[in-house]
């Protein structure tokens, strides 16, 4: 029996931007089919870490390996049909309604058109203009500074997709009847059918979150990444979609700020902090307070009761400058030497 799609191999990656090192010698092997959590503090890297997995930016060195092909080297159509990003911010000045949102998940799949527009790479790599390499907007206009505004001034429909499609000669041609089926089983498939009609200007945070991730599960994708897909939601909501997630079996990779949700979620963790991995393996055994109050600075008990339960308890002592794990401060004394084995590197331990 051939192995199920999806499996995702990270080499040796590096990200580097104005002459800083944001992603800092990565690597990891995500099975097919399982959830991996990326936990760390703000800034450390995680969100670099998903736009290098999801190719939006160009690694400095390594590579990334999707079902052992390079995904900067998949063409724009494949990487949009195997590849899904729920970015953690994505906002859009056009009216559009949900079901239209949703349909921007099915450019890589439909067929009949031709269009394909030139994608720029500004000078931090990422991408210049839309459509992007995952086959929709990857960002939208957000004022972020990064892509440019979607869609271009070039006459394209504002409202595409609706009802019709635009055609290589510019005459719209049928928008087909399975599109449709697609993109109402996404709509289901996130509860959201009854935002299908609403005004995307009109939604609250948590309901435009929750579109989000129905039009990534419109693009059908083998890897699904997802950037605190949560942080619009309530609690009821919080629970619910990442069961739904782990219950679709696609490689999901998902960054989340909730300790206690990620271990309630993910099959694996990598702890990120200052660009490097600093721990990754089965969630249990990342779960560590040593290693959790040393990475962000809180004490935390980890019980493992009818799931594992991440509490925690307040503020660590100060974390040591350049998070670095030092002698004098309160971390385990073994937990050094465990960063310096885990990173590779000397830069975690202080000097003899
Ligand atoms: N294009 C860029 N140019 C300059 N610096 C950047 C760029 N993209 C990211 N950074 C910096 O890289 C660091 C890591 O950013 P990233 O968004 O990956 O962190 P993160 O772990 O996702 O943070 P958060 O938890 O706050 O979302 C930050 O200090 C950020 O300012």
């Amino acid at each position: 029996m051939s192995a199920p799609p999806g499996s995702l191999q990270v080499r040796a990656l590096s990200w580097q931007v104005a002459g800083r090192l944001i992603v800092d010698d990565v690597r990891l092997d995500l099975t097919a089919g399982a959830v991996t959590g990326i936990v760390g503090p703000n800034g450390s890297g995680k969100t670099s870490l998903l736009h290098l997995l999801a190719g939006l930016l160009v690694p400095t060195r390594g590579e990334v390996l999707l079902d052992g092909r390079q995904v900067r080297h998949l063409r724009p159509r494949e990487r949009g049909r195997r590849i899904a990003l729920v970015e953690q911010k994505a906002t859009t000045d056009l009216e559009l309604r949900g079901r239209e949102v949703v349909a921007l998940g099915r450019y890589a799949h439909a067929h009949g058109h031709r269009w394909r527009p030139a994608v720029r790479r500004s000078a931090t790599g990422s991408p210049a203009t839309w459509p992007p390499t995952t086959g929709r907007p990857t960002t939208w206009p957000s004022g972020t500074g990064r892509p440019s505004p979607w869609p271009s001034r070039t006459g394209r429909p504002t409202t595409w997709p609706s009802t019709t499609w635009p055609s290589r000669t510019g005459r719209p041609s049928p928008w087909p009847s399975t599109e449709d089926d697609a993109v109402a089983r996404a709509l289901a498939l996130a509860d959201v059918t009854h935002l299908a009609d609403r005004r995307w200007s009109t939604l609250s945070g948590g309901e435009q979150q929750r579109l989000h991730l129905a039009r990534a599960l419109a693009q059908e994708p083998d890897v699904l990444l997802l950037d605190e897909p949560t942080n619009h939601l309530d609690l009821s909501h919080q629970i619910d979609l990442l069961q739904r997630v782990r219950e679709l079996g696609r490689t999901t990779v998902v960054v989340l700020h909730d300790l206690d949700l990620a271990a309630a979620t993910c099959d694996d963790l990598v702890v990120m902090d200052d660009g490097r991995v600093v721990r990754s393996g089965p969630t249990a055994d990342v779960l560590q307070p040593g290693l959790l109050e040393d990475v962000f600075a809180v004490r935390t008990s980890v019980r493992h009761e009818d799931r594992l339960r991440v509490l925690w308890h307040g503020l660590a002592a100060k974390r040591s400058a350049g998070r670095t794990c030092s002698v004098e401060s309160d971390a385990p004394a073994g937990l050094c030497a465990h960063l310096h084995e885990e990173s590779g590197s000397s830069r975690r331990s202080s000097p003899s």
